[in-house]
């Protein structure tokens, strides 16, 4: 679709000379005589470029361009300015406006300017979509007491410049916290950028993160760009923090003291503005005990700490990940919308989830390649993830074989902590709840499916 210009002057043989070259070159253009006419053509018409006379009656085109940039701060303007001085164009572009032209026009430098403008905010619009895309693939689902006060917390915490770590198990969706604090920052229009740390050998990921000189090492034939470069304004997310060396971490503690790294094999110190968000399923604090863990890095990371619980705590979210998984995979193998019958979502709810969201994610995309029909019933649904019905429903040990042992064990524990943890704060749930940091009513679900008595 060709783009509309609008074009905003008094003179007719202005209106007419810009009208035949830009519908020669494939735009389509619109007219206004002054800026009162040009707010409601732009209304309109929606241009993708205007073309803006300084001076002009009724409205001139200073008054005109400050209406627009406040109507819509997105809007491309491009300047005429004859009569006006270079200083009120120079103005102008300081309100907003992307560039100027001088009268008499070159027809030929005001094609190469509105074409340059023309790429610019085609460019504009294309990042502003990818970026609404972006997002929402971002999106993080959840109604539950833990996610909202993650959420809160994320609103709290995005837009200051603190350091972050983020710890929970595998697969609960630590790395959708960090990109949601990136977003919400001021840096949210600046890279992210994410490493894993566990992923990567251990010889090469201080070059992946500082990058290296020419000649650092057998290989290095050219001068690389380490992570912590490509990062320089905006967020470096850290993943998997817990397995990085000390050697590794000690260059990591630097930036966060001095802002400044060294390339492999280099002398220069380069300075850099990263925003750092960390992440771990392991507890660091156990590390440190071990030696594999600076204290001190510890502390400059944990400025503010998040936990991701572990999905089988917040059982009240599944029915809506199901929802949103079940939406986003039907989209994009464009299926029928499937549905998941209750019965189905209700054994979902009772299943541990070791690997977490990621694991629910993986399974509805299962289902909805390998369901012919639009209903996904129980039956449907991988046998393990039922199997755990019996002893929760009352004790009934006939299906605990089909069990791993860990689980079995893990269960066992949680009863007696449950219990221990009950007595201590006489027996009040609310209170053990928020002891135990577990959300009330799943608590309550608990002391249910593992029949502990109350009336103690
Ligand atoms: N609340 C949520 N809403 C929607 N999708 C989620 C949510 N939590 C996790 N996911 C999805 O589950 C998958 C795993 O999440 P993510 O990679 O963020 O977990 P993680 O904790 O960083 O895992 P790991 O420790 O293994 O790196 C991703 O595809 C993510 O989009």
């Amino acid at each position: 679709m060709s783009a509309t210009i609008l074009v905003v002057d008094d003179e007719e043989s202005i209106r007419t000379s810009l009208a035949g070259i830009l519908e020669d070159e494939g735009y389509k253009t619109a007219f206004a005589v002054d800026g009162v006419e040009a707010l409601t053509v732009v209304q309109q018409e929606m241009p993708s470029l205007v073309l803006l006379d300084i001076w002009m009656p009724r409205m001139d085109g200073m008054q005109t361009l400050q209406k627009l940039k406040d109507l819509y701060p997105n809007l491309t303007v491009v300047m005429m300015s004859g009569h006006g001085t270079i200083e009120t164009a120079v103005r102008s572009t300081k309100m907003g406006a992307y560039d100027f032209v001088e009268k008499p026009l070159s027809l030929e430098k005001v094609l190469v300017c509105v074409n340059n403008a023309i790429s610019m905010s085609r460019l504009k619009e294309e990042n502003t979509s990818l970026r609404s895309i972006v997002l929402k693939d971002h999106e993080m689902i959840g109604n539950s007491a833990p996610m909202k006060q993650l959420r809160e917390h994320i609103r709290l915490a995005a837009p200051t410049n603190a350091s972050v770590l983020i710890t929970g198990e595998n697969g609960t969706g630590k790395e959708l916290v960090a990109r949601s604090i990136h977003y919400g920052s001021q840096r949210g229009d600046k890279p992210f950028i994410e490493i894993n740390c566990a992923a990567i050998p251990e010889e090469l990921i201080e070059s992946e993160l500082f990058g290296h000189e020419k000649g650092a090492f057998t290989g290095a034939i050219a001068q690389k760009k380490g992570k912590f470069d490509l990062a320089d304004g905006g967020t470096i997310f850290l993943d998997e923090i817990g397995d990085m060396s000390l050697k590794t971490q000690a260059k990591v503690l630097r930036i966060l003291q001095e802002r400044k790294f060294e390339r492999v094999g280099g002398t220069r110190v380069v300075e850099v503005d990263v925003r750092i968000i960390a992440a771990t399923n392991k507890v660091l604090e156990e590390e440190i005990r071990s030696g594999h863990f600076r204290e001190d890095l510890f502390y400059r990371l944990n400025v503010v700490p998040f936990h991701v619980s572990p999905l089988r705590e917040r059982q009240d979210d599944i029915p809506l990940l199901v929802e949103h998984f079940l939406d986003n995979f039907c989209r994009r193998e464009g299926r029928d919308r499937k549905t998941v019958v209750p019965e189905a979502v209700e054994l979902m709810k009772r299943y541990e989830w070791p690997g977490n969201v990621r694991e629910l994610k993986n399974i509805i995309e299962r289902l909805v390649i390998m369901t012919p029909g639009r209903t996904i019933s129980a039956a449907q649904v991988p046998s393990y993830i039922g199997a755990h019905e019996g002893p929760r429903d009352g004790g009934k040990h006939g299906s605990a074989l089909e069990l791993s042992s860990l689980r079995e064990a893990r269960e066992e524990f949680e009863k007696e902590f449950i219990i221990q943890k009950l007595e201590e704060n006489d027996w009040n749930i609310s209170k053990t709840a928020d002891v135990i940091e577990l959300e009330r009513s799943n608590l309550h679900r608990k002391i249910k499916s593992y029949g502990i008595d109350m009336k103690k």
